[in-house]
């Protein structure tokens, strides 16, 4: 379990806001892993190997392994197992429902003794409202990664629809902050929305964003950076696919490793200017 604290202690440790997703699609890993036995989990073994002196957080989305069914779930529990105890591990489950089925996606994802496996933080989905979250947060020191304005280009269906209070999503935002503190409560912020992180951090000052959408998306580090980093960075920035398959042969760890190095540099010189580290 990572708190607050300790999260921004290994931000400062490791000069790095980066979070490695763990997006194992079995089709696109090398071919020679196709001879161990768990392909799936031997690449996350070897990618997480690879990265975790530059990285703070992991995040396995849980769509690449239950669409493997039995065999991968598998391979998430043996990998939730082999992650760093210093990193955040998050899992980007996206769930939302009403309580009483919420309540079996936190069992899922957070009970140990249930399932093999208690992630640090899940993301949730907010459509269904507060019954949906308080599940995840009925588990003491453990994070809701709420989604507000996502990486996609359909965000604007629905995110940017005006309410009294707002955009959709700056009410997703004051609500949820009203469920738990910062010290439990994140959002989902797409990297890909670079211009809008001024204003929410106008409403969200203090809570960690998770920002998706670096690299394969094609958002830009130092914009989110510029508008959304605070004096304890309070940034968690993703990249999945640039990473994990940086290169499809014999040295897809080293390639993996040398891309997450050139993305922890450009962290490093972000933290510096803002005077974090
Ligand atoms: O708004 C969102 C929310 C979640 N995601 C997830 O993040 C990663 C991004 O992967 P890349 O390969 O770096 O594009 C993936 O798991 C998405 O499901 C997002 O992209 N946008």
């Amino acid at each position: 379990m990572i708190s607050r604290p300790q999260l921004i202690s290994q931000i400062k440790q490791k000069k790095s806001f980066l979070c490695v997703g763990l997006d194992t699609d079995i089709e696109k890993i090398p071919s020679f892993l196709k001879e161990y036995p768990d392909p799936v989990f031997e690449f996350n073994k070897r990618i997480i190997d690879a990265t975790k002196d530059l990285c703070v957080s992991y995040k396995p989305n849980s769509a690449f392994y239950e669409s493997r069914g039995l065999k991968g779930w598998q391979s998430l529990i043996d990998t939730w197992k082999y992650l760093p105890v210093d990193c955040l591990n998050i899992i980007d489950a996206k769930r939302g429902d009403i309580g009483n089925t919420s309540d079996m996606y936190a069992k899922a994802f957070l009970d140990e003794s249930a399932t093999g496996m208690s992630f640090d933080a899940i993301t949730v989905s907010p459509y269904m409202g507060n019954d949906t979250v308080k599940s995840y947060l009925a588990y003491p020191g453990k994070w809701v990664i709420l989604l507000a304005l996502t990486s996609s280009a359909g965000s604007k269906d629905f995110q940017y629809l005006t309410t009294e209070h707002g955009f959709l999503y700056e009410t997703v935002i004051q609500k949820a902050n009203t469920w738990a503190g910062d010290d439990r409560m994140m959002f989902v912020v797409g990297a890909t929305k670079s211009t809008e992180f001024a204003n929410i951090r106008k409403i969200a000052p203090n809570n960690f964003l998770l920002v998706p959408g670096v690299g394969a998306q094609g958002g830009n580090l130092a914009d989110v950076c510029q508008y959304g980093m605070t004096k304890d960075c309070g940034l968690i920035v993703n990249a999945s696919r640039s990473i994990i398959y940086a290169s499809n042969g014999e040295d897809f760890a080293e390639a993996a490793r040398a891309e997450a190095l050139k993305i922890q540099q450009e962290m490093q010189m972000e933290l510096e200017k803002a005077g974090v580290i």
